[in-house]
């Protein structure tokens, strides 16, 4: 069999969106590049570029590789491939809110699902990536591009793309110190309040039909949470602050990316605001003694995709 090579492309990704925990996501146009070469001789080579490198294992720990293996050995080819090469071109930051994990993890199963001759859809890989993962919110939209709304029925996982009616922009607070999601979730209670579900029920679902009817009247009354937010801001300097920094400088809303510590503001790309959100948002994280570093990005329409050599070169 010899050995085998391709290239995947990955977007970054932003889950929850405020009130939909574990539900609600979407790509944005940060990229991480995956180029992977299976072996029939055991052993793992690793070169890790960008975001990432020094701090990620390049060993049998390394997620990319472990996806691979899950999905090799789902396929009943995991004798035929046992070695590898891993390259890895990293934008999207690490630890930071917006889905290095997915990213890596969706780069593995579609690199070596092309590999093997494309055995599993996408449908597949969202339910493997989900296994991985722990939660669907950041590796569908990853494997989908656009938004994504998830739901999960034991180990089953739904997932809907969808394309909004309004053309937005997102600015991006990437702080200088990193966030583990694990711990980041171990500050969430393991019970709410009923009157706390239903505040985020009402703006999941308002920010959803917002986003389809393109009203920006109210989706800039779909940006609260009650269920995750206020017990992680205690593990991010300044976070309301920010918050309140962006909405003064005119976002439509601002909102914890993924498990933090990025901050994500949304607005309408004709309003022309990004600069003055993104100065906002840096000099009131300053004020809590966080720098920042402001990223602006739009919506990945694609999600995971095969790179070409045209567009390699
Ligand atoms: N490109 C990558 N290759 C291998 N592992 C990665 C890669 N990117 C992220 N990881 C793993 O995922 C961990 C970060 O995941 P997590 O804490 O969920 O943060 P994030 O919000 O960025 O997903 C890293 O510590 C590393 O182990
Ligand atoms: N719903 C998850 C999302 C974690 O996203 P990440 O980008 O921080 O890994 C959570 O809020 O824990």
């Amino acid at each position: 069999m010899g050995e085998r090579s391709i290239t995947v492309r990955v977007p970054g990704t932003s889950a929850n969106l405020g009130a939909g925990f574990d539900t609600l996501g979407l790509a944005c146009n940060i990229y991480n590049e995956l180029d992977l070469t299976l072996r029939e001789e055991p052993g793992l080579e690793f070169l890790v570029e960008g975001e990432g490198a020094g701090r990620i294992p390049e060993d049998a720990r390394n997620i990319v590789w472990r996806s691979i293996r899950l999905l090799l050995e789902r396929a009943k080819r995991g004798e035929e491939f046992r070695g590898a090469r891993i390259h890895m071109k990293n934008h999207v930051p690490l630890s930071r809110g917006l889905g290095s994990s997915a990213a890596a993890i969706v780069a593995g199963l579609k690199a070596a699902n092309v590999i093997i001759g494309n055995k599993y859809n996408r449908r597949e890989l969202l339910q493997m990536a989900t296994e991985i993962e722990g939660h669907p919110d950041n590796v569908a939209p990853a494997i989908f591009g656009g938004f994504t709304v998830s739901t999960t029925k034991g180990h089953h996982v739904e997932s809907f793309s969808f394309l909004p009616k309004l053309r937005l922009r997102f600015v991006v607070a990437v702080p200088d110190f990193y966030l583990p999601t694990k711990k980041a979730r171990e500050v969430l209670p393991e019970t709410v309040p009923m009157a706390d579900a239903i505040f985020n029920i009402g703006r999941a679902s308002m920010l959803v039909a917002a986003l389809m009817k393109g009203s920006e009247h109210f989706l800039k009354r779909s940006f609260d949470d009650a269920l995750h937010q206020p017990y992680r801001a205690a593990l991010i300097p300044g976070m309301f602050d920010v918050f309140r920094a962006a909405r003064a400088a005119g976002a439509l809303g601002t909102v914890l990316s993924g498990a933090g510590p990025c901050l994500i503001a949304f607005t309408l790309e004709r309003a022309g605001k990004e600069e003055a959100i993104g100065a906002a948002m840096r000099e009131a994280f300053h004020r809590h003694g966080v720098e920042a570093e402001i990223k602006h990005l739009a919506l990945d329409t694609r999600g995971a995709h095969i790179v070409n050599h045209a567009e390699h070169a």
